[in-house]
C-alpha cells in the first residue's frame, strides 16, 4: 500500500515572529489522514505552528482559533454562516444576512442542533456563555467543510462530555486533523498521533497507542 500524501513538511525549520524564533530545528511531516494532538506547556509555540500550517494551505484548512472571534451583534446562525462567507457571491451573503435562504438555514439548523445550540440559533453571539461561544466558533469551522481541520484548543471551554462528543465529530468530518490540546486523555482518546513541544523544540512524535498519560504529562513538568 502506498504512503499517504504529505500535506505539511518542515525540515530543520525555524518559526517565529519578526526574526525572533519560537520553534527551532523543527522536523515534522503531517500526512493525509493524520489525527494529531499538539501538546506542550503554555507559550511553547503550539499556536505559532498551527498558524503556519494554516498559512501553507489556506484553501484546504478549516480553522478554529483559540479566541472565538465572533461578531457579537450577529446571531449564532450568522456567525456559523460566516464560515463560508468567502466562497459565496456578495448578493448571496447579503440575502442570507437579511433573510436566511432555505439551503443554509436547513444546514446550519442541523449543525447547531448537533452542537447543542438549537435554543441559541437566533440569539446574538454576544449574549452567549463562553462555552456556547466556543461551540459557535467550532460550528463556523465545521461549516467550512474543508479536508483539514486545524483547531487551537477548540474544546477548552467545554465540559468533558461535550468536549469528547465534539472532538469525535471533528475527527469524523475531516480527513486530517491537527489540534492543540492541554488534556492528555482527550489527546490519547481522539488522536492517533501525538506531537509534543517543549521549550521551542519538538521533543515527541509518536503514535498514541504507544504512549501513556504519564508520558504526556512529563511535557508539562518544570524540570
Ligand atoms: N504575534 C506574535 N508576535 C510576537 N510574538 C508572538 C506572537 N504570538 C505569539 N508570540 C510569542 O511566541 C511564543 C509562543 O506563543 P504561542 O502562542 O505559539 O504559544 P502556545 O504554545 O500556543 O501557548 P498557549 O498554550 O498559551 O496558547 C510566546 O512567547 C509568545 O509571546
Amino acid at each position: 500500500m502506498s504512503e499517504p500524501a504529505s500535506l505539511f513538511q518542515f525540515h530543520d525549520a525555524s518559526l517565529g515572529y519578526a526574526g525572533q524564533p519560537v520553534l527551532e530545528a523543527l522536523n515534522l511531516n503531517v500526512r493525509q489522514g493524520d489525527k494529531i494532538a499538539l501538546l506542550g506547556e503554555s507559550g511553547t509555540g503550539k499556536s505559532t505552528l498551527l498558524r503556519r500550517l494554516r498559512e501553507l494551505r489556506p484553501d484546504e484548512v478549516a480553522w478554529c482559533p483559540q479566541q472565538p472571534g465572533l461578531v457579537p451583534v450577529l446571531s449564532t446562525f450568522h456567525n456559523i454562516y460566516m464560515g463560508r462567507l468567502a466562497g459565496n457571491p456578495f448578493w448571496y451573503n447579503l440575502a442570507n444576512l437579511v433573510k436566511p435562504l432555505a439551503g443554509p438555514k436547513k444546514e446550519i439548523t442541523g449543525l447547531a442542533s448537533r452542537l447543542g445550540l438549537s435554543g441559541q440559533l437566533w440569539q446574538p453571539a454576544g449574549a452567549l456563555s463562553g462555552g456556547q461561544q466556543s461551540r459557535v466558533s467550532l460550528g463556523r469551522a465545521l461549516y467550512q467543510q474543508k479536508p483539514v481541520f486545524i483547531g487551537d484548543e477548540p474544546v477548552s471551554a467545554l465540559d468533558e462530555r461535550q468536549a469528547a462528543d465534539l472532538l469525535t465529530l471533528v475527527c469524523e468530518r475531516h480527513q486530517t486533523v491537527v489540534l492543540a490540546l492541554h488534556n492528555v486523555e482527550q489527546a490519547l482518546t481522539h488522536c492517533t498521533r501525538i506531537v509534543g513541544l517543549r521549550r521551542g523544540r519538538l521533543v515527541l512524535d509518536a503514535p498514541s497507542r504507544d504512549l501513556t498519560p504519564a508520558q504526556l504529562r512529563a511535557l508539562y513538568t518544570s524540570s
